[in-house]
């Protein structure tokens, strides 16, 4: 690092940041979104915030729980399965689910081999990237089967999925999306360890300084406004005076919807905030109860 960097790090908030894979480009978007200003210089992992007293630090994302959880950094971006990996679950606060990286982490064996239950492969070969969950597991399934011998647990930093057609291992813990992977290396799942998505996290270790503290509520705060920005709709509708009671079941908001008088007496106007995934299914039964001029805004950004 320059010394010029380390000078200017001292007092600073650091906040961690996947420095390449599946969370990167998600992160670089919810930066812009919540207003830190940097620019990544070419070699450099860390890098000033222009608009805050804050820097950011890539690192890769399974390095992330440790940090944050010693306190070496305040608060990051990584996966929930990066955090139980690390066994860092008790050293950080996960702050909020940011619904992006979702993913699985199974068992999976050749769908030739015939193996239909974890217990068949009790006291075999499993090669993963995620060795103390694996091991965690497997350790926890030999001792219920009482297994002869340990099922013997082998790390690989990546391509996990090529492990049983090479004859490397009977089966594989890895992370499922699609399942596209899985399915082109000709294997099937037979149990789920976990589930994760990716996390804003903090560190439970005290903060030095109160404006340092605030800063993080008030970074964290801007991220979550962007994700909920991602996840609601803006809805505005017209609906007689009368059936406003029964749109405003179909349109609760998330604490109340606005409800504004028309210069027609026998109507109002509703605007309300809706969950995306439920917007289509509203509009059907807003019609139904009488609405009209119904007008769906995508949010680019909010607090809640
Ligand atoms: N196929 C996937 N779909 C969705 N999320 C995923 C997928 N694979 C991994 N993730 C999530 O993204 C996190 C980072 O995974 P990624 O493979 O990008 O890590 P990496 O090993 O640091 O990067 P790279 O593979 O480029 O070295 C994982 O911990 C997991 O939470
Ligand atoms: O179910 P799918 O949608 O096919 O995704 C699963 C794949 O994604 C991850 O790997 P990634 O592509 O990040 O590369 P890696 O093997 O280098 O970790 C994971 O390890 C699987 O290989």
């Amino acid at each position: 690092m320059s010394d010029f960097l380390s000078a200017n790090l001292a007092g600073r908030v650091l906040f961690a940041i996947p420095k390449k894979g599946r969370l990167y480009e998600k992160c670089l978007e919810l930066l812009s979104g919540a207003d830190v200003q940097f620019t990544r210089s070419h070699r450099l992992d860390v890098c000033l915030v222009r608009n805050h007293n804050m820097a950011l630090v890539f690192l890769p994302a399974a390095d992330i729980p440790r940090f944050v959880g010693e306190g070496n950094v305040h608060f990051g971006i990584t996966g929930q399965d990066m955090v139980a990996e690390a066994a860092m679950n008790e050293l950080v606060t996960e702050v909020i689910e940011l619904g992006f990286g979702k993913c699985k982490l199974q068992v999976q064996v050749p769908v030739r081999s015939g193996i239909t239950s974890v217990d068949q492969l009790a006291g075999k070969k499993v090669v993963t990237s995620f060795e103390v969950l694996a091991g965690r597991y497997f350790g926890e399934l030999d001792t219920r089967v009482g297994a002869k011998e340990n099922t013997v647990i082998e790390y690989v930093g990546g391509s996990v999925e090529a492990a049983c057609a090479l004859g490397l291992a009977d089966g594989i813990v890895d992370l499922v999306e699609s399942g596209e992977t899985m399915r082109a290396a000709g294997l099937t799942p037979i149990e789920t360890l976990l589930t994760s998505q990716a996390v804003l996290i903090r560190s439970n270790k005290p903060v030095s300084s109160t404006e340092n503290a605030e800063l993080i509520e008030r970074v964290s705060s801007r991220i979550a406004g962007v994700i909920a920005a991602g996840k609601y709709v803006l809805c505005n509708y017209n609906i007689p005076r009368k059936a406003v009671d029964e749109a405003v079941k179909i349109t609760p908001g998330r604490r109340a919807p606005t409800v504004s008088p028309l210069d027609d007496k026998e109507w109002v106007a509703v605007s309300s905030m809706v969950l995306k995934a439920e917007i289509a299914d509203v509009m059907d039964r807003l019609q139904s109860a009488g609405a009209t001029d119904i007008l769906v805004v995508a949010l680019s950004n909010c607090r809640v």
